[in-house]
């Protein structure tokens, strides 16, 4: 069984071996750079989760008879507060696709008011934090919980989400 993952961001790619290896060992996995077919800031749960999905079915279609994974991180309104929301996706090489959502975490109104006029939230955390690549490795939701729970740590609950799903057999679509 071989796996792609549709990205090569360092947290995403982490969080998917992590828990490919744990339930799949003998299997291999590559990473794609696909596109998400959406914003680079994708908005609210609908395209944040189409993103992954079309990252998933872009990675399958990589490879013959492969696992495509996606993972995407958005923000969505809530009450006129922004939050942080993540979503990912597992496409067969059927067709047959499992989704999962992630991690929601408010973000402070600065930032949002920067996304809100453009901006995307990598740039906007990096900026506020005076730091570079936070996305790659603790990202938003690692700087604004004290590392209590990094980016990588989270997309590990979402492919579990995903991975326990496809186990159990039960697609989205
Ligand atoms: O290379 P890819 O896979 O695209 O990785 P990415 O970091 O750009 O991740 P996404 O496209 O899924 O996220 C969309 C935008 O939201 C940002 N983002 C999402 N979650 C984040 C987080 O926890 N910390 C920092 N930026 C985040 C990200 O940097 C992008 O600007
Ligand atoms: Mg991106």
């Amino acid at each position: 069984m071989e796996f792609v993952i549709g990205s090569k961001n360092p947290a995403k790619v982490k969080a998917v071996k992590a828990i490919i290896v744990e339930h799949f060992p003998s299997s291999n996995f590559v990473t794609a750079d696909v596109p998400s077919e959406v914003s680079n800031q994708p908005m609210g749960d609908e395209e944040t989760r189409r993103g992954a999905v079309n990252r998933a079915k872009n990675a399958a279609a990589t490879k013959q008879w492969a696992i495509g994974i996606g993972l995407e991180g958005g923000v969505r309104t809530l009450e006129d507060e922004l939050y942080l929301c993540n979503w990912g996706a597992l496409v067969l090489p059927t067709g047959q696709t499992f989704t999962a959502g992630g991690a929601q975490i408010l973000l402070p109104r600065e930032i949002a008011s920067e996304i809100l006029a453009g901006k995307e939230l990598g740039e906007v955390v990096d900026a506020y934090f005076h730091a570079k690549g936070i996305s790659h490795s603790e990202g938003a939701v690692g700087m604004f919980t004290a590392n209590v729970l990094t980016r990588d740590t989270m997309f590990q609950h979402v492919m579990r989400l995903i991975i326990g799903q496809y186990k159990y057999g039960r697609a989205s679509h």
